[in-house]
């Protein structure tokens, strides 16, 4: 568990829009440092608007986003990142005409911490055999290891993973959980949107479900286990 009981992300009464229709209708909740918070909930919910309105790009956005103290409401995305905080988006954004090398080193380096090329590869063996590889030709998982490995070099330790399972083959998935749960234990802090409740339950140290762009309840991973049918309800599967 981590140490610092202090959340270094709160979010208070978040209500964001796209245009003329809203999308959060009040998130409130909280992240300690070295924490894996999952956001879950239905197809719909505001999951992805929460961690989009975290970066600042959603069209108009309220309510109160405090990282480390500091209020990121009115900053913009590029500050947003600067602060610390890195977002891997569930499209991936892979540039399909550069190969994983040079997509991997197209972010800035923003803060020192970040880690090297070298720890890359090897945490992501599969990415150092297909260096020299266009974006397009990668499969899925490849996209994937690579979506993340290009945020972990700019030296953000707090990471907004967005549905890194969606679409993979269990053995994938299984190896990105693995990845996941090595930044854990090297002290990052990551908010995950996660559909798939047993790769959820398998990393996380609490969920937050939210249901209508508001957080209805939170629930630790023994409270997952012994009430899968609340759960489920939650999810609508
Ligand atoms: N670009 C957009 N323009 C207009 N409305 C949007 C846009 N993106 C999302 N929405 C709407 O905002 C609400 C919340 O969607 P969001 O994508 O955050 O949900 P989610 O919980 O992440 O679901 P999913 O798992 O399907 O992505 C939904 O009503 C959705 O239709």
């Amino acid at each position: 568990m981590p140490s610092d009981p202090q959340p270094i992300l709160k979010v208070e009464n978040l209500e964001a829009w796209y245009g003329e229709s809203k999308a959060l209708h009040g998130m409130n909740f909280d992240v300690r440092e070295g924490e894996l918070v999952t956001l879950i909930g239905r197809n719909g919910a505001g999951k992805t608007s929460t961690l989009r309105s975290i970066m600042g790009i959603v069209g108009n956005r309220t309510g109160s986003i405090q990282f480390r103290g500091k209020e990121l409401i009115r900053k913009r995305t590029y500050q947003i990142a600067q602060e610390g905080i890195a977002y891997c988006p569930e499209e991936r954004a892979i540039f399909a005409s550069l190969s994983v090398a040079e997509n991997m080193t197209l972010p800035p380096v923003l803060r020192p911490g970040g880690l090297s090329d070298k720890d890359l590869f090897e945490a992501f063996p599969n990415l150092h055999a297909r260096r020299k590889s266009g974006g397009s030709k990668l499969s899925g998982g490849e996209q994937q290891m690579l979506a993340i490995a290009r945020i972990l070099r700019t030296g953000s330790r707090f990471i907004l993973l967005d549905e890194p399972s969606e679409g993979l083959a269990p053995v994938i998935v299984k190896q990105i959980g693995t990845q996941i749960l090595r930044l854990k234990e090297q002290g990052f802090t990551i908010v995950l949107v996660e559909q798939n409740l047993q790769f959820a339950r398998l990393v996380a140290d609490r969920h937050v479900v939210v249901e209508n762009g508001q957080v209805v309840d939170t629930l630790t991973p023994e409270d997952l286990s012994a009430d899968l049918d609340r759960v489920k309800t939650y999810l609508g599967v």
